[in-house]
């Protein structure tokens, strides 16, 4: 799609410039795969990582974060009375959380676990299609006008429906990203296909939105798409260096830390969709 100059690019940046400036401590109770590679996204973009998730550790480290990261995707039962007690009390605190419910769908532990979740009223959401789809539907029941065949489109409206139904920023990644508060919709459109070839980019990209939503938490819609964008062109810029997904990897995190103000303002490319 041919890039609109709007006032996204200048946004971005200062969501970023802002991560790089005040090095927020982000804290991420996130899954076994995505550690490494959420805590470098981090670093990089000029955030801090701290990867605590022991449910002894929450009340004395959780009131010292700037924002709080809870990721799923190798949940067990020991696992979520931490994400719940640190989701808990981010909430209590007015501290933003942000929530990635990976494989929502997979067992009913995991969709009631992520539902649990939802209560404790995280900023945002992000997921896939497919994850999104299914924690709307589980929370909201089927959208309605859901008769497209067409993913992204059933994504929209669950997107939307959920995002209504919790109060969160609800964001779909994809071939293009979907941001909605149940009223507006925007659409990032940076980023390749080969992103998806590297495990735990979705992860590393809501740990980025953690990170911007923590500078601006007053603009939880623009940070997550700015996130979203910012994340994509370092997937492009990196593309343009990589031989193939490990060394993309590698390129992503290199960009990222790069980024400088022209590149991020001729590649910014967010769109209403609403
Ligand atoms: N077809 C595509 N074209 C461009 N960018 C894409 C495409 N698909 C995904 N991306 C980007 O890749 C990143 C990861 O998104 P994806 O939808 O693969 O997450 P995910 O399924 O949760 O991944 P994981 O669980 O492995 O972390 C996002 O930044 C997204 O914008
Ligand atoms: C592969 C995988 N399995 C559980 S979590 C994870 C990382 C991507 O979400
Ligand atoms: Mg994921």
């Amino acid at each position: 799609m041919e890039k609109e100059p709007n006032e996204w690019g200048p946004k971005a940046w200062a969501h970023l410039s802002a991560v790089r400036a005040q090095s927020p401590l982000i804290q991420c109770i996130t899954n076994y795969v995505s550690m490494d590679l959420v805590a470098n996204t981090l670093l990089s973009a000029g955030a801090s990582p701290a990867m605590l998730h022991t449910i002894e550790e929450i009340p004395d480290f959780t009131p010292h974060v700037r924002a709080l990261y809870v990721n799923v995707g190798t949940l067990s039962a020991n696992w979520l009375p931490s994400m719940k007690a640190a989701a808990q009390l981010a909430s209590q605190l007015g501290k933003p959380w942000v929530l990635d419910p990976v494989a929502a769908g997979a067992s009913g532990f995991r969709l009631n676990a992520c539902l649990e979740l939802v209560q404790l009223k995280p900023t945002v959401i992000r997921g896939n299609a497919s994850e999104i789809i299914a924690l709307s539907r589980a929370s909201v029941g089927p959208t309605k006008g859901v008769d497209s065949s067409h993913e992204s489109m059933d994504a929209m409206e669950a997107a939307r429906c959920l995002a209504e139904a919790s109060g969160a920023i609800v964001a779909v990644s994809g071939a293009v990203d979907i941001v909605t508060d149940g009223r507006r919709v925007v659409g990032a459109h940076n980023g390749v296909p080969m992103m998806q070839k590297i495990t735990a980019t979705g992860c590393s990209v809501t740990a980025l939105i953690a990170a911007f939503v923590a500078v601006d938490p007053l603009h939880a819609f623009e940070a997550t798409a700015s996130a979203l964008s910012v994340y994509g062109i370092a997937g492009e810029m990196g593309m343009s260096m990589a031989k193939g997904p490990a060394s993309l990897r590698m390129h992503m995190i290199d960009c990222l830390h790069g980024l400088d103000q022209a590149a991020l303002l001729s590649r910014t490319n967010i769109t209403a969709l609403s």
